[in-house]
Protein backbone atom coordinates (compact mmCIF):
# COMPACT_ATOMS: atom_id res chain seq x y z
CA UNK A 1 0.00 0.00 0.00
CA UNK A 2 3.00 2.12 0.72
CA UNK A 3 3.80 3.12 -2.92
CA UNK A 4 0.34 4.15 -3.79
CA UNK A 5 1.06 7.18 -1.13
CA UNK A 6 2.88 10.70 -2.81
CA UNK A 7 3.70 11.53 0.96
CA UNK A 8 2.52 11.06 4.38
CA UNK A 9 1.12 13.77 6.68
CA UNK A 10 0.95 12.80 9.67
CA UNK A 11 2.94 10.02 11.09
CA UNK A 12 1.56 7.08 13.54
CA UNK A 13 3.57 8.70 16.12
CA UNK A 14 2.16 12.13 14.96
CA UNK A 15 -1.24 10.95 15.13
CA UNK A 16 -0.63 9.27 18.94
CA UNK A 17 0.48 12.80 20.18
CA UNK A 18 -2.58 14.51 18.74
CA UNK A 19 -4.84 12.12 20.24
CA UNK A 20 -3.14 12.47 23.56
CA UNK A 21 -3.50 15.71 23.20
CA UNK A 22 -6.99 15.97 22.32
CA UNK A 23 -7.98 13.38 25.29
CA UNK A 24 -6.40 15.63 28.06
CA UNK A 25 -8.57 18.17 26.73
CA UNK A 26 -11.78 16.14 26.39
CA UNK A 27 -11.14 15.01 29.97
CA UNK A 28 -10.80 18.51 31.14
CA UNK A 29 -14.15 19.95 29.39
CA UNK A 30 -16.51 16.42 29.95
CA UNK A 31 -16.09 15.66 33.71
CA UNK A 32 -19.33 15.11 35.09
CA UNK A 33 -21.22 15.49 31.81
CA UNK A 34 -21.46 11.72 31.48
CA UNK A 35 -21.15 11.96 27.62
CA UNK A 36 -22.70 9.70 24.73
CA UNK A 37 -19.69 9.75 22.66
CA UNK A 38 -20.98 8.69 18.86
CA UNK A 39 -18.25 7.60 16.71
CA UNK A 40 -19.03 8.17 12.86
CA UNK A 41 -18.29 4.57 11.06
CA UNK A 42 -16.88 3.77 8.97
CA UNK A 43 -13.82 6.97 8.90
CA UNK A 44 -13.46 7.41 12.74
CA UNK A 45 -13.01 4.00 13.82
CA UNK A 46 -9.20 4.15 14.34
CA UNK A 47 -8.97 7.20 15.54
CA UNK A 48 -12.28 6.48 17.98
CA UNK A 49 -10.51 3.66 20.00
CA UNK A 50 -6.82 5.62 20.00
CA UNK A 51 -9.05 8.69 21.37
CA UNK A 52 -12.01 7.64 23.91
CA UNK A 53 -8.66 5.39 25.52
CA UNK A 54 -6.68 9.01 26.40
CA UNK A 55 -10.08 10.27 28.36
CA UNK A 56 -10.22 9.31 31.86
CA UNK A 57 -14.29 10.25 31.77
CA UNK A 58 -17.44 8.55 32.47
CA UNK A 59 -18.67 8.01 29.02
CA UNK A 60 -21.07 6.02 26.94
CA UNK A 61 -19.93 4.64 23.21
CA UNK A 62 -22.21 4.29 20.42
CA UNK A 63 -21.77 4.16 16.62
CA UNK A 64 -23.80 5.82 13.49
CA UNK A 65 -22.95 4.71 10.05
CA UNK A 66 -23.51 7.49 7.53
CA UNK A 67 -21.89 7.57 4.04
CA UNK A 68 -22.09 9.80 1.29
CA UNK A 69 -18.48 9.18 -0.67
CA UNK A 70 -19.20 5.81 -1.82
CA UNK A 71 -15.61 5.11 -1.74
CA UNK A 72 -14.97 7.92 -4.53
CA UNK A 73 -12.95 10.84 -3.70
CA UNK A 74 -16.47 13.50 -4.07
CA UNK A 75 -18.74 13.86 -1.74
CA UNK A 76 -22.36 12.70 -3.63
CA UNK A 77 -23.93 15.31 -1.93
CA UNK A 78 -26.56 13.13 -0.21
CA UNK A 79 -25.90 11.43 2.91
CA UNK A 80 -27.54 8.08 3.52
CA UNK A 81 -27.92 6.38 7.10
CA UNK A 82 -26.39 3.31 7.04
CA UNK A 83 -27.11 2.21 10.48
CA UNK A 84 -28.33 4.86 13.70
CA UNK A 85 -27.53 4.84 17.25
CA UNK A 86 -29.41 2.67 19.76
CA UNK A 87 -29.45 5.41 22.39
CA UNK A 88 -31.40 7.93 23.39
CA UNK A 89 -29.69 10.71 23.41
CA UNK A 90 -32.79 13.13 24.68
CA UNK A 91 -31.26 15.60 27.38
CA UNK A 92 -27.61 14.36 26.95
CA UNK A 93 -24.06 15.42 26.26
CA UNK A 94 -22.78 14.00 23.10
CA UNK A 95 -19.72 14.45 21.44
CA UNK A 96 -19.46 13.31 17.94
CA UNK A 97 -16.17 11.55 17.12
CA UNK A 98 -15.01 12.21 13.45
CA UNK A 99 -12.60 11.63 11.11
CA UNK A 100 -12.67 14.30 8.87
CA UNK A 101 -14.44 16.91 8.02
CA UNK A 102 -14.57 18.35 4.71
CA UNK A 103 -17.19 19.50 2.62
CA UNK A 104 -19.37 19.72 5.68
CA UNK A 105 -22.46 18.18 4.68
CA UNK A 106 -22.08 14.89 6.76
CA UNK A 107 -21.30 16.80 10.80
CA UNK A 108 -24.21 19.36 9.26
CA UNK A 109 -26.65 15.94 8.62
CA UNK A 110 -25.48 14.54 12.29
CA UNK A 111 -25.77 17.62 14.07
CA UNK A 112 -29.24 18.51 12.40
CA UNK A 113 -30.61 14.77 13.49
CA UNK A 114 -29.29 14.79 16.95
CA UNK A 115 -30.37 18.57 17.23
CA UNK A 116 -34.07 17.08 16.40
CA UNK A 117 -34.09 14.37 18.85
CA UNK A 118 -33.39 17.17 21.35
CA UNK A 119 -29.50 16.19 22.78
CA UNK A 120 -28.80 19.16 25.23
CA UNK A 121 -25.36 20.07 24.02
CA UNK A 122 -23.30 18.36 20.56
CA UNK A 123 -19.70 19.25 20.43
CA UNK A 124 -17.26 17.61 17.79
CA UNK A 125 -14.07 16.25 17.90
CA UNK A 126 -12.54 15.52 14.51
CA UNK A 127 -8.71 14.50 13.89
CA UNK A 128 -8.45 16.40 10.40
CA UNK A 129 -9.95 19.35 9.27
CA UNK A 130 -10.43 19.91 5.80
CA UNK A 131 -10.96 23.92 5.69
CA UNK A 132 -10.32 24.77 1.92
CA UNK A 133 -13.20 22.06 1.63
CA UNK A 134 -15.94 23.48 3.28
CA UNK A 135 -19.25 24.18 1.19
CA UNK A 136 -21.26 24.46 4.63
CA UNK A 137 -20.50 26.43 7.28
CA UNK A 138 -20.09 24.21 10.26
CA UNK A 139 -17.01 23.94 13.15
CA UNK A 140 -15.37 20.84 15.04
CA UNK A 141 -14.60 22.41 18.71
CA UNK A 142 -11.89 19.60 19.03
CA UNK A 143 -8.96 19.39 16.01
CA UNK A 144 -6.42 17.31 15.47
CA UNK A 145 -5.10 19.01 12.18
CA UNK A 146 -5.83 20.89 10.03
CA UNK A 147 -5.48 19.32 6.09
CA UNK A 148 -4.55 20.56 2.97
CA UNK A 149 -6.98 20.59 0.61
CA UNK A 150 -6.04 16.69 -0.92
CA UNK A 151 -7.40 13.83 -1.12
CA UNK A 152 -6.50 11.44 1.66
CA UNK A 153 -6.09 7.93 2.99
CA UNK A 154 -5.15 5.82 6.33
CA UNK A 155 -6.25 5.14 10.05
CA UNK A 156 -9.63 4.96 8.88
CA UNK A 157 -9.56 7.22 5.73
CA UNK A 158 -10.55 5.05 2.78
CA UNK A 159 -10.25 5.25 -1.17
CA UNK A 160 -12.68 2.24 -2.95
CA UNK A 161 -12.61 0.81 0.96
CA UNK A 162 -9.19 0.37 0.94
CA UNK A 163 -6.35 2.15 2.93
CA UNK A 164 -8.31 2.40 6.09
CA UNK A 165 -5.69 0.19 7.87
CA UNK A 166 -2.39 2.61 6.97
CA UNK A 167 -1.63 3.42 10.26
CA UNK A 168 -0.75 6.87 8.90
CA UNK A 169 -2.50 9.71 6.70
CA UNK A 170 -0.86 10.31 3.15
CA UNK A 171 -1.82 12.03 0.41
CA UNK A 172 -2.83 9.13 -2.52
CA UNK A 173 -1.19 9.92 -5.49
CA UNK A 174 -3.52 11.07 -8.28
CA UNK A 175 -2.08 8.27 -10.68
CA UNK A 176 -4.73 5.76 -8.53
CA UNK A 177 -7.50 7.17 -8.79
CA UNK A 178 -7.40 8.57 -12.24
CA UNK A 179 -6.48 6.12 -14.79
O1 LIG B 1 -17.46 16.73 5.19
P1 LIG B 1 -17.85 15.71 4.17
O2 LIG B 1 -17.56 16.18 2.77
O3 LIG B 1 -19.25 15.23 4.33
O4 LIG B 1 -16.86 14.46 4.35
C1 LIG B 1 -16.58 13.86 5.57
C2 LIG B 1 -17.21 12.51 5.71
O5 LIG B 1 -16.90 11.72 4.57
C3 LIG B 1 -16.30 10.50 4.95
O6 LIG B 1 -17.27 9.49 5.06
P2 LIG B 1 -17.69 8.53 3.83
O7 LIG B 1 -18.97 8.98 3.23
O8 LIG B 1 -16.54 8.35 2.93
O9 LIG B 1 -18.00 7.15 4.58
P3 LIG B 1 -16.91 6.22 5.32
O10 LIG B 1 -16.56 6.90 6.62
O11 LIG B 1 -17.65 4.93 5.55
O12 LIG B 1 -15.72 6.07 4.41
C4 LIG B 1 -15.67 10.82 6.29
O13 LIG B 1 -15.48 9.66 7.07
C5 LIG B 1 -16.64 11.79 6.92
O14 LIG B 1 -17.67 11.15 7.63
O1 LIG C 1 -9.85 13.40 1.71
C1 LIG C 1 -10.63 12.46 2.00
N1 LIG C 1 -10.21 11.16 1.99
C2 LIG C 1 -11.01 10.12 2.29
N2 LIG C 1 -12.28 10.26 2.61
C3 LIG C 1 -12.76 11.52 2.64
N3 LIG C 1 -14.01 11.92 2.93
C4 LIG C 1 -14.01 13.24 2.83
N4 LIG C 1 -12.78 13.71 2.47
C5 LIG C 1 -11.99 12.63 2.34
MG1 LIG D 1 -15.11 7.02 2.76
Amino acid sequence: MDNDIERILYSRDDIAKAAKRLGKQLTNDFQDKRPIIISVLKGAILFTVDVIKEMDVYAEIDFIDVASYHGGTQSSGEIDLVRDIGSDIAGRNILIIEDIIDTGRTLKYLIDLLKSRNAAEIKVCTLLDKEEGRLIDVKADYVGFSVPNEFVVGYGLDYQELYRNLPYVGVLKPSVYTN
